[in-house]
């Protein structure tokens, strides 16, 4: 097994799905928050530039109105999303002492160009401040993402407008698997993937969590927007020590591997070079 050099890794944009923002219902729970917020202290003492794109809040707005049925419509989700979006910003506050910041953003604000060159901005700005984005989609203006959880694709393009290294997303679940390991006990985690291996697509589905949107299908397209960019990604199980594995140069998941950028034509390998 190929080891990871988590050192060569300086900026990192980190996406935590709802699966555990809001284990077993329970909303804006610590139980797997803490260590993610410990991690990223880690990592911000060694000088990484940290961004979270964070899930969670139609579960939040869920559980703070206490509704128990869970088929929602488009319209009460993006409901919910508003009512729970401040509440996932303080709980992620409550792990940090320095500032947190909210940044909302839609993959059609990266896609035009004098948006994303705000964005970018923005987050440069942030750095200089010492705060800490958290990124999720603005939910009361597209809507695509409550469909298709595409939180894992914003995090893609984040993870391009930042310039980061790495996309580290964080699941209930120990990377892709060559079927869900939630309905087969026999399935086996696939460690290790080349650029351009879109045939490992086939194996991701959909989830099995009524709170999480995308299942590993949105995961798997992420990971591989963001190696196509030269951009390595990695997909752990937040609820283990994957984060312990990494800081010890270990592969606590699936490690999609980046696209060496020699081979993508200069037209399209920038990252996100809009100045
Ligand atoms: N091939 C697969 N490998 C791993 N997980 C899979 C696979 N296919 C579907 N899944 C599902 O994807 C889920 C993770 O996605 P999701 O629930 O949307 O998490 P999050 O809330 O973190 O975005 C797993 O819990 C599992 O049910
Ligand atoms: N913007 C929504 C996120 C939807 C989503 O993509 O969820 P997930 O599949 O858990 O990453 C929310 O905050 O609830």
């Amino acid at each position: 097994m190929k080891e990871i050099n988590f050192d060569r890794y300086q900026k990192i944009v980190i996406k935590v799905g709802s699966a555990l923002i809001a284990p077993d219902e329970r909303a804006c729970s610590a139980e797997y928050c803490l260590p993610i917020a410990n991690f990223i202290k880690q990592c911000l003492k060694a000088n990484k530039d940290i961004v979270i794109v964070s899930s969670g809040a139609v579960a939040a707005g869920f559980n703070q109105l206490g509704l128990t049925d869970h088929q929602l419509n488009l319209e009460q989700k993006q409901a919910l999303a508003a009512i729970g979006q401040s509440i996932v910003i303080r709980h992620w506050q409550r792990f940090f002492d320095q500032e947190v910041a909210q940044v909302l953003l839609t993959i059609d604000d990266i896609n035009n160009l004098k948006r994303a060159y705000n964005a970018q901005k923005t987050f440069k700005q942030l750095a200089q401040f010492g705060a800490l984005p958290i990124v999720n989609e603005n939910d009361t203006v597209v809507t695509e993402e409550l469909k298709f959880g595409d939180n894992d694709m914003l995090a893609a393009q984040v993870a391009m407008l930042t310039d980061a290294d790495l996309l580290l997303i964080c699941s209930d679940v120990g990377g892709l698997y060559d079927d869900n390991p939630y309905l087969n006990p026999e399935a086996r985690l696939i460690t290790f993937i080349k650029p351009d291996d879109t045939q490992c697509q086939t194996y991701a589905q959909g989830s099995h969590n009524p709170r999480s949107m995308g299942g590993m299908l949105s995961k798997v397209q992420a990971a591989l927007t963001a190696t196509y960019k030269g951009i390595d990604c990695i997909i752990c199980n937040g609820k283990t020590e994957a984060y312990n594995l990494l800081l010890l140069n270990q592969n606590p998941g699936s490690w999609f591997v980046a696209k060496p950028q020699t081979q993508v034509s200069t037209a399209t390998s920038d990252k996100h070079n809009l100045s």
